[in-house]
């Protein structure tokens, strides 16, 4: 797992380790590291033309000493400088070593025409602006700097993280950097994973500053193919399928049949010892007809309990099942079992009703909303204003009803009670297209079956999902079919890694 540490936990591992080491020696590293990321992406160092944006703080004093180092090999280094300071050693150093610097912080339209001309003809861009003591959106000449940045050829490297990006949220209030690379220092950021930030760090290389034993829990998680290899449930010999994990599926209904369909689908490709599904008369024939290997029922209009199958290890509910009463006594009796369940959907929307029936719950629950279905269970909380604030949205609904909850979305986000959140490193705007959410569901429901944790059968199923869209992508747009069949292939990728 790459792990991400809050601000505040950054700065007093840095403090206890600065205690023990030689005044700047952390500083050194730091922007030995950045040189080294700096010369590996220019042709040459000779004679390339680096710009380095400096701010008033420690990350303008990165880029300073990272340009000295450039400098100091034949690159042609000029520092702009925004800030109101500038790190005085490390603009003396880069002088000393035969760069310029020039100053936007004053009305001077002179200065200012000089700096995009400079930041137009760049090879180099290196973005020293803001680093994890930045507060808010940038403010000016910061904000015309990250836009001439934006829009010159030269590639973007951030120091630390893109300025203008909350470190410990990825949120971006107004104007921001986005880079090509991100060099970061001592640990991974949470920003860098999480969208709007993450969306504007480009590659992320991890820059070690020896911070590591310093550090306690982290506040955000990202798995690589190789953790999800370790997670992902592997039958023995003698599995059998009811050991595999047998899943009940309560999706779909005489309207939405395609739902049913979906979420079969996504479970039995994703490893699921046996589906038992039940639905309206309409929707079992497209499940069947479409999944052969389903043992589905027809629900009793009148009694629908009756024939809710029983013998299942999880359940996953709500995929276009509609929010009639019958819906409501289906999932009641669902969450009144002591079996793990996957709340998706409309039954999302039921438990926003009730809260309760989630709340009271002591058997594993997760939830898995998308940003309007979590409006609807954090009591109408703005949807912009959740897909501005992923973490803390997802953190507080794991909060308020005491289970794991999964929200999808451009970066999808995994959250539990006492454990650190994590994002998922494969997501793509691919999946963005009606159904793609009912196969997650199955897929994940697959993974609950098998025995896996709600958090870490959220994990895995995201990362999957995620994966098996890139794979099924050969150029031209797919569907939420289309990943059905990648879900195995994403599975063998995962298992090679690990
Ligand atoms: N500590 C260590 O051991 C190591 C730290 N390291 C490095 O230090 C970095 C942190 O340095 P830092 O604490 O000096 O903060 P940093 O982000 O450079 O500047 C903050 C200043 O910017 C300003 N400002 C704030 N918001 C603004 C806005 N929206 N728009 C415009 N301006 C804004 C505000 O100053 P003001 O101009 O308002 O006086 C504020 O004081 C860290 O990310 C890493 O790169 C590495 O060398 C490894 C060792
Ligand atoms: N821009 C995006 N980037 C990455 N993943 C996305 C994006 N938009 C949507 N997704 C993913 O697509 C799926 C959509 O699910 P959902 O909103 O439930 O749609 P549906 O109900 O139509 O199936 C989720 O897994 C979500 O994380
Ligand atoms: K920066």
């Amino acid at each position: 797992m790459r792990q991400a540490h809050t601000v505040d936990t950054v700065r007093a591992a840095e403090n206890r380790l600065m205690a023990r080491l030689p005044d700047g020696a952390l500083m050194r590293r730091a922007a030995g590291a950045l040189a080294t990321v700096c010369s590996r992406m220019l042709p040459r160092v000779y004679g390339a033309r680096v710009v380095l944006l400096v701010g008033s703080g420690d990350n303008g004093g990165d880029a300073l000493y990272a340009g000295t180092n450039l400098a100091r090999r034949g690159a042609s280094v000029r520092a702009v400088l925004a800030g109101s300071r500038v790190h005085e050693a490390g603009l003396a150093a880069l002088r000393g070593a035969g760069g310029r610097a020039l100053s936007v912080r004053g009305e001077e339209e002179q200065a200012r025409a000089d700096a995009e001309a400079e930041i137009a003809a760049a090879d180099l861009i290196v973005d020293g602006l803001l680093g994890i003591g930045g507060r808010g959106g940038l403010r000016a000449p910061h904000s015309a700097l990250a836009a001439c940045a934006e829009g010159a050829s030269a590639p973007v490297v951030a120091v630390d993280l893109p300025s203008g990006i909350d470190a410990d949220t990825g949120a971006v209030e107004g104007a921001a950097v986005r880079a090509d690379v991100t060099v970061t220092f001592g640990t991974h950021k949470p920003g860098l994973f999480v969208d709007p930030g993450a969306e504007r760090a480009g590659v992320v290389e991890f820059a070690d500053i020896g911070l590591g034993p310093e550090l306690p829990f982290a506040r955000l998680e990202v798995p690589q193919a190789a953790d999800i290899a370790a997670l992902l449930p592997s039958p023995g010999r003698e599995a059998d399928k009811y050991r595999r994990g047998v899943l009940g599926v309560a999706a779909g209904s005489q309207r939405y049949r395609g739902a049913a369909v979906l979420t079969v689908g996504g479970a039995l490709r994703g490893g699921v010892g046996m589906v038992r599904y039940a639905g309206h008369a309409d929707a079992v024939t497209e499940v069947l007809h479409h999944w052969p290997e389903t043992v589905a029922s027809e629900l009793d209009p009148v009694d629908p309990l009756a024939a809710l199958p029983g013998r299942v290890a999880a359940w996953v509910i709500g995929p276009g099942r509609g929010l009639h009463p019958m819906s409501v006594l289906e999932l009641e009796a669902v969450l009144d079992t002591a079996l793990p369940v996957l709340v998706d959907a409309d039954a999302l929307t039921l438990v926003a009703r009730s809260p309760d029936l989630v709340r009271a719950r002591t058997a594993p629950t997760l939830l898995t909303p998308h940003a309007g279905e979590m409006s609807r269970l954090l009591r109408g909380t703005d949807r912009a204003a959740i897909e501005a604030g992923r973490l803390e949205h997802a953190t507080r609904a794991a909060e308020e009803y005491g289970c794991t909850v999964l929200l999808k979305g451009s970066t999808t986000v995994v959250a539990e009670p006492g454990r650190p959140a994590v994002a998922n490193p494969t997501g793509t705007s691919l999946l963005a297209t009606a159904g793609s959410g009912d196969v997650l569901a199955g897929l994940t429901g697959a993974l609950l079956s098998g025995g896996l944790a709600p958090r870490e059968a959220a994990v895995c199923g995201a990362y999957l999902h995620g994966l098996a869209a890139r794979l099924a992508h050969d150029g031209a747009p797919i569907s939420a079919s289309d990943l059905v069949p990648a879900i195995p292939e994403a599975i063998g990728t995962v298992l090679a890694a690990g």
